[in-house]
């Protein structure tokens, strides 16, 4: 097992572009482990629909990354109290969907630290009925990722704030979280230790039956290939918003002009159609807003700048161009 020294980077896109640039260009063979600390971000599962996991006007206001990963499963929350350790091996059917194997060290190391987690569920770590830990894993052809969480130490309240969505009416298929009570390890410590401490302590645990302990730092031009599919994927909103499974949502509220309804159906993070319905009073007819959106983002911004081109009024009367958007987008319980 090579240990990958990654200390101080903490942007989730470069993170997760470091691990899967080791998934899949590093030595069939050789297993490697990887910790890494990420700043305020939530982290998508593969197939989720993001839109439908997070609270957009809260992120977006707080500055807290959102970022697709390679792996199954739910949105987390991470900032510099979560610490993520991963595994990249060679792959192996009977350790895919099998979390107990990689999850043992941990929960050794945990234990012996007097904190009784166990794993529960399929992919779960507990303390009692509390969460402290997500797992997940991805397989290529060859090789495969497992990794997980641990809450040593974060911000609970903001794993409510920025996981809480509050947009109606979304149908997909895409994969939801499944929401747990979370708790942080510290709570369970009977001695304080810093986090840096406890990450030397799982990897203590983890090295205890292997000979040598490697400690392998990337080259320059590893890290430029690390940066490319950083810039290429990571930082790209196709990755992180557009790749979500299609979905529809429909939306209605009641205007002094009467109701408005709208179905959208958004594939790949763009409208793919759009429709409206109610009684207007306006001149102009609604189908022109429905091509104008047509082919656009599903995002605030876009859809923003799209109808600053026409003034709502014309279509609906009395009807103002931010409640308009609001209904279209609006994270408001409708
Ligand atoms: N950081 C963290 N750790 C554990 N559990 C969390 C965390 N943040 C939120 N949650 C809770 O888990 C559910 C989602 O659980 P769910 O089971 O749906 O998803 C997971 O656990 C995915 C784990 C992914 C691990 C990767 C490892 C490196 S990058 S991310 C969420 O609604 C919260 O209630």
């Amino acid at each position: 097992m090579i240990f990958i020294e990654n200390e101080g980077v903490n942007d989730p896109h470069l993170n997760l572009a470091l691990e899967e640039y080791i998934l899949r260009n590093f030595d069939r063979g050789d297993d490697y482990l990887l910790f890494y600390i990420n700043e305020p971000s939530i982290i998508i599962g593969r197939n989720q629909n993001t839109l439908e996991e997070i609270n957009q006007s809260y992120t977006e206001e707080n500055g807290v990354h959102v970022v697709r990963r390679i792996s199954g499963g739910g949105a987390v929350y991470h900032d510099l109290g979560n610490l993520n350790f991963s595994f990249i091996t060679d792959y192996d059917n009977t350790k895919l969907n099998n979390f107990r194997n990689f999850t043992r060290p941990v929960v050794n190391a945990l234990n012996a630290m007097g904190v009784e987690a166990e794993l529960k569920g399929r992919n779960d770590i507990l303390v009692g009925d509390k969460k402290i830990s997500g797992n997940a894993q991805f397989s290529s052809v060859k090789r495969m990722l497992s990794h997980g969480t641990l809450l040593f130490d974060c911000d609970l309240s903001e794993v409510q704030n920025t996981l809480n969505v509050k947009m109606s009416k979304i149908q997909s298929k895409g994969h939801k979280s499944v929401r747990s009570r979370v708790a942080n390890i510290t709570e369970f410590l009977p001695e304080p230790i810093d986090i840096k401490s406890f990450r030397k302590k799982i990897i203590e645990e983890v090295y205890r039956d292997q000979e040598n302990f490697t400690t392998y730092h990337l080259t320059e031009k590893e890290w430029d290939g690390v940066k490319k599919l950083k810039a290429e994927k990571y930082d790209q909103w196709d990755w992180n918003y557009g790749k979500s499974p299609k979905f529809n949502i429909h939306r209605t509220k009641r205007f002094a002009v009467g109701e408005i309804d709208v179905r959208i159906f958004v594939e790949k993070g763009t409208i793919k159609s759009l429709k409206i319905y109610g009684d207007f009073f306006g001149k102009e007819p609604v189908e022109n807003i429905e091509e104008i959106l047509e082919g656009k983002r599903y995002d605030l911004a876009e859809i923003t700048q799209a109808l600053e081109t026409i003034n709502v009024e014309d279509y609906f009367g009395n009807v103002e161009q931010p409640e308009f958007i609001d209904l279209l987008y609006g994270e408001d319980e409708l």
